[in-house]
């Protein structure tokens, strides 16, 4: 069996060499050469826990090209942004890829599309436009088959997962599952394709108005002087109740998106579209959190650790760092970023300590495992202190070393140490160096567990 998959980013190349490391002949097509290139010479593009493995099982069977070729199944795993202004999905990289398929399709072929998309755009979109290949929808066969891997566990939730298939005929659904059974040891359900478009995008936007929730409770407790996070552990003991985390904000090239999908063509939504305007407004909320503490400090700086949207990747799609670092910009503060995981950032990027050098207050915004033990001893900052917006520092090791500790979700209240004696360095680069931005009294530690989220009862 031969497998053409168009698209080898996070999605399409660990699944297109899932397949060939489970016996398919698969060739990559990617419209970036350098993309194409850097795997024809044995390198990967970018990093995921397992992949460098999984080449190795699989880089008998794959080959990466720029364009696509005749195969018994075509799979695309393209880009479906979202146009910034308009709140509307983007839809340009699907209709591309599927135009790149017409000339090579044939009767009994099979199509599959990966790629997230609003509900009813493989009727209304894609299958069309592969009909204009001449050859009818149900003489070819279509799938649409929504990933649900977790990046920084990609490779592992790809084979582990349950997995929707939904199909246009029965031929279509019986097809993709054999398919997708040479590697999934998941569970496979089956459904029509307009139902698994809508499931992927529910899964989604629950997640986004469940974090929106831990959002909101954040600032609630703010306001009552209590901890969230002990709140929220000591509420998630209850059977029925499991409440997410707050954060700086929800970034990815999922979550951040996917709920605009399923909106788009509705005029009855507003708990998803109200659940998007609370975790996009984090930053603004942070900024202001900032701005209180450092009222009275001249020409502030602030240094930012983590700027990938999340804790482990080094992916920043969407990452609520960039939002964050523009309101900072546009009042005035400096800004120095730090991120042991991002390897290409607009903003020049440091280790931690030339980023904290001279910095009134260190920001962590991504959860990265390296920061739960970062040791603040040798980081000279102007001003001790440190906001944690992810509850993973070490807050008795940072307090150790003279900095006051505002946990994001943390009633209690915080005073800024001065150091009196560091002044940032002539480095600190001013407002307008980063080249480009995407359209995008000392501390009260009243968290009563390390890091508050186990164990206090
Ligand atoms: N990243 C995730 O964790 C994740 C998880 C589930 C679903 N998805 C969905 O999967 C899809 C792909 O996401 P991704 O993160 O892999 O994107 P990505 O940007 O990492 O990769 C997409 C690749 O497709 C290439 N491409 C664009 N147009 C093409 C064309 N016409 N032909 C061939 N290649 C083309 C791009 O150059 C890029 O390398 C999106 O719809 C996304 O919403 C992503
Ligand atoms: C339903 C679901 O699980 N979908 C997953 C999701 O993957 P993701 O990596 O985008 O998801 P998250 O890890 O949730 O991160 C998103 C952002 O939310 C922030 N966050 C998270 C939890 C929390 O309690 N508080 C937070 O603030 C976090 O920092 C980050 O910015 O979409 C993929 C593509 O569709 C899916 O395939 C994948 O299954």
């Amino acid at each position: 069996m031969k497998i053409c998959v168009l698209g080898l980013g996070y999605i399409g190349l660990p699944t297109a060499l899932l397949f060939a490391a489970h016996g398919a002949d698969v060739v990559g097509v990617d419209v970036k050469q350098d993309v194409v290139d850097c795997l024809n010479h044995g390198n990967l593009p970018f990093k995921e826990p397992g992949i460098e493995d999984l080449y190795r099982e699989a880089k008998d069977r794959f080959t990466a090209s720029i364009e696509p070729e005749p195969a018994d199944v075509f799979l695309m795993a393209v880009p479906t942004p979202l146009d910034p202004a308009t709140k509307v999905s983007n839809l340009t990289y699907v209709k591309s890829a599927a135009d790149a398929i017409v000339p090579h399709l044939r009767k009994g072929n099979l199509v599959i599309l990966e790629s997230t998309v609003p509900p009813g755009t493989s009727e209304r979109v894609v299958i069309p436009r592969l009909e204009k290949s001449g050859v009818r929808i149900g003489e070819f066969l279509y799938a649409h088959c929504p990933e649900r891997a977790i990046p920084g566990h990609t490779i592992q939730e790809m084979s582990e997962n349950s997995r929707i298939i939904g199909g246009y005929d029965r031929d279509s659904i019986d097809r993709a599952t054999s398919i997708y059974q040479t590697f999934v040891r998941g569970q496979i359900y089956q459904t029509d394709i307009r139902t698994a478009e809508f499931v992927k995008l529910m899964e989604n936007t629950c997640r986004d108005v469940n974090i929106a929730l831990a959002n909101e409770f954040a600032q609630l407790a703010e306001e009552c002087g209590i901890n969230v996070w002990e709140a929220i552990t000591l509420a998630n003991k209850h059977p029925r109740v499991s409440i997410l985390n707050p954060g700086p904000g929800v970034g990815g090239h999922c979550i951040a998106i996917d709920p605009w999908f399923l909106t788009e063509n509705s005029t009855r939504c507003r708990m998803v579209s109200t659940a998007r305007e609370v975790n996009d407004s984090m930053p603004n909320y942070l900024l202001h959190i900032v701005r209180g503490l450092l009222a009275s400090v001249r020409d502030p700086v602030i240094s930012i650790f983590g700027v990938a949207y999340k804790g482990n990747v080094g992916d920043t799609r969407e990452s609520p760092a960039f939002k964050f670092i523009q309101l900072a910009e546009n009042e005035g503060y400096a800004i120095r970023c730090h991120d042991p995981y991002v390897s290409e950032f607009p903003y020049p990027l440091m280790d931690a300590a030339d980023a904290a050098a001279g910095s009134d207050c260190i920001v962590v915004l991504a959860d990265h495992d390296a920061f739960r033990t970062l040791e603040p001893a040798g980081l000279q900052v102007r001003t001790r202190l440190v906001i944690d917006t992810r509850n993973i520092l070490d807050h008795e090791r940072w307090a150790n070393q003279g900095f006051a500790v505002r946990v994001l979700g943390d009633g209690s209240s915080v005073q800024p140490v001065p150091t009196g004696e560091i002044v940032p360095p002539a480095s600190v680069y001013p407002t307008d160096t980063a080249q480009s931005i995407a359209p995008t009294s000392p501390p009260s530690l009243t968290l009563l567990t390390q890091n508050g989220r186990e164990g206090f009862i």
